[in-house]
């Protein structure tokens, strides 16, 4: 066989195995998937064989992004998640539906939840995110698996221990008396973005020793990179574009660079400032981890600290100022609880700044946070992929079936949490989270199980702190501005932002 024969005959051959290889994994396999699943009784939406749901989820989503709902309903499902509230009220509360040619199972029942998120095996991974999410987040805590989530999880965990969080209260306070101070002569407030740079100082300041204003870079950075997940979502393109110099790559891979530059600016100054130690707050123990010689199993290479950084500068802000964004808006618009609330905090720590004993005391505040968690939770839905065929309640689901937890779903139902599951009512939250509803996994804010978020206590020490210091100076309202129109962007915001009216109080 000459050279010429020998060359076609192995790029032929090359050419057919890439062909089967896309049809196996773009027909075949996606099509057995779902074909599993409906043998055993799952339904759903057909969709069309390239976007699969795609399109009508697109349409759907459209159509109620300029809802304006009323200012006293909490029933937002059919404006943030309206594909999920038809499907389930067609098919049940299991059903199979998918985006492009991936099929997903939306699960909303808490048993089977729980089942899966509280898998110590590691049969459910993360969700593949995709560049922009990773480019957002960094491979850090959020998106790793297997031994390197383990080895960062234990890296992390000792800076959000109870002892170390009540330690962070005086500068949790000490950045809202910044914030607050400057509230003084203001009638009318955006209160969304003053609590959104809030929590950016506090999380600067407690993880990282920076302030706001130096981890500012980061945060735009993040903010401008969040709009590019929040329009990739649902595009389906070929995986190579994500690699073209297109305009959009262009400025994902600039911002991933300034990105990068700051947050090495910000280790860099950490490391040139080492006297005894690294220090003991997050940064620290990244770089202890980074810099020791003799734990490996505890060891840190620095693009892992720079990826880590990355995910805790993200996840530690963004969602606990939404959190007290509305629960400002539940405040505002229910103003018994915001003067017994107030009543509370002024028996309790009366008019001086809040230490974290002071703050475990608030019992009515608790209850008020976790119902604001409940109607209002900052993330709307997790996912998971099954990593071996795998057993979940009756069904038996395939390797590779991608898993949809819609947690707003779940915090709504009257099954589970009864006939006033859209009203807002903390005193549900009497005697504890476990026993608020029908199921003692029902709340799902932070997620549950061994990947459960690991800035719980720390989120709910700066929530309370910041509403402690806002009820102790000031009483508000809502402006008649304000427009109702919940919205996921990644996080459940206010689409306009939510403007209130502040009235100091009399010192
Ligand atoms: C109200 C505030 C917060 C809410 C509602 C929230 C919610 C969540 C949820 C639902 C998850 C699980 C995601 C999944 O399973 O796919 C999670 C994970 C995580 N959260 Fe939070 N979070 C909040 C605040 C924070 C804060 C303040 C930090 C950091 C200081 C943080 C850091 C993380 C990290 C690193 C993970 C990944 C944990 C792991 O996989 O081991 N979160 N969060």
């Amino acid at each position: 066989m000459g050279y010429l024969e020998l060359l076609f005959g192995t790029l032929t051959v090359a050419f057919l195995a890439l062909v089967w290889n896309f049809l196996v994994s773009f027909a075949l396999t996606p099509y057995f998937k779902a074909k599993r699943m409906r043998e055993q009784g799952v339904r759903g939406p057909k969709g069309s064989f390239w976007s699969g749901c795609a399109e009508e989820i697109s349409h759907m989503k459209a159509a109620s992004r300029e809802m304006v709902m009323d200012i006293n309903s909490h029933d937002y499902l059919n404006k943030v998640v309206p594909h999920y509230v038809k499907w389930i009220s067609q098919y049940g509360g299991t059903f199979l539906y998918s985006v492009g040619r991936k099929p997903r199972l939306c699960i909303s029942d808490p048993d089977l939840v729980k089942q899966v998120l509280s898998n110590k095996f590691g049969f459910y991974m993360k969700l593949d995110s995709g560049t922009e999410v990773a480019a957002l987040l960094g491979n850090g805590l959020v998106l790793t698996e297997g031994e390197q989530w383990a080895r960062h999880r234990r890296v992390v965990s000792p800076a959000f221990t109870m002892d170390r969080i009540k330690t962070m209260t005086r500068t949790m306070a000490d950045c809202a008396k910044s914030m607050l101070d400057k509230l003084h002569n203001k009638k009318e407030v955006e209160i969304g973005t003053m609590l959104k740079e809030l929590t950016a100082d506090i999380i600067s300041n407690t993880a990282f020793g920076s302030s706001y204003s130096a981890g500012k870079e980061v945060f735009f950075a993040q903010y401008e990179l969040q709009m590019i997940v929040l329009a990739s979502f649902l595009k389906l393109e070929l995986p190579i574009k994500k690699y073209l110099p297109t305009e959009i790559n262009k400025r994902r891979w600039m911002l991933e660079k300034k990105l990068r530059e700051t947050l090495m600016g910000i280790i860099e100054k950490r490391l040139a400032s080492k006297e005894a130690g690294y220090g003991n707050d997050l940064l620290g123990l990244m770089m202890e981890a980074c810099m020791s010689e003799k734990q490996e199993e505890i060891n840190m290479s620095m693009d892992e600290i720079i990826d880590e950084c990355k995910t805790f500068f993200f996840a530690g802000h963004e969602t606990t100022s939404h959190l007290l964004t509305w629960t400002m808006f539940l405040l505002s618009t229910h103003q018994e609880w915001q003067q017994k609330l107030r009543e509370e905090v002024l028996s309790e720590c009366g008019k001086e700044i809040p230490d974290s004993n002071k703050i475990s005391k608030l019992k009515w505040m608790t209850m008020v946070v976790f119902e604001t968690l409940r109607l209002y939770s900052p993330v709307s839905l997790i996912g998971r992929t099954t990593c071996k065929d795998t057993k979940l309640g009756n069904l038996m689901i395939p390797k590779g079936m991608d898993i949809i937890i819609p947690i707003a779903i779940i915090h709504h139902s009257k099954e589970v949490w009864g006939p006033d599951a859209n009203e807002f009512n903390p005193l549900r939250f009497e005697n504890g989270v476990s026993k608020a509803a029908k199921h003692p996994n029902a709340m799902m804010a932070f997620s549950i199980g061994p990947r459960a978020c690991v800035g719980q206590s720390f989120a709910l020490m700066e929530a309370k702190t910041v509403l402690c210091m806002i009820l102790q100076r000031f009483s508000f309202t809502i402006s008649t501005d304000y427009k109702h129109m919940p919205a996921d962007m990644i996080t459940l915001q206010p689409q306009k932002g939510l403007p209130i009216i502040l009235r100091p109080l009399k010192a």
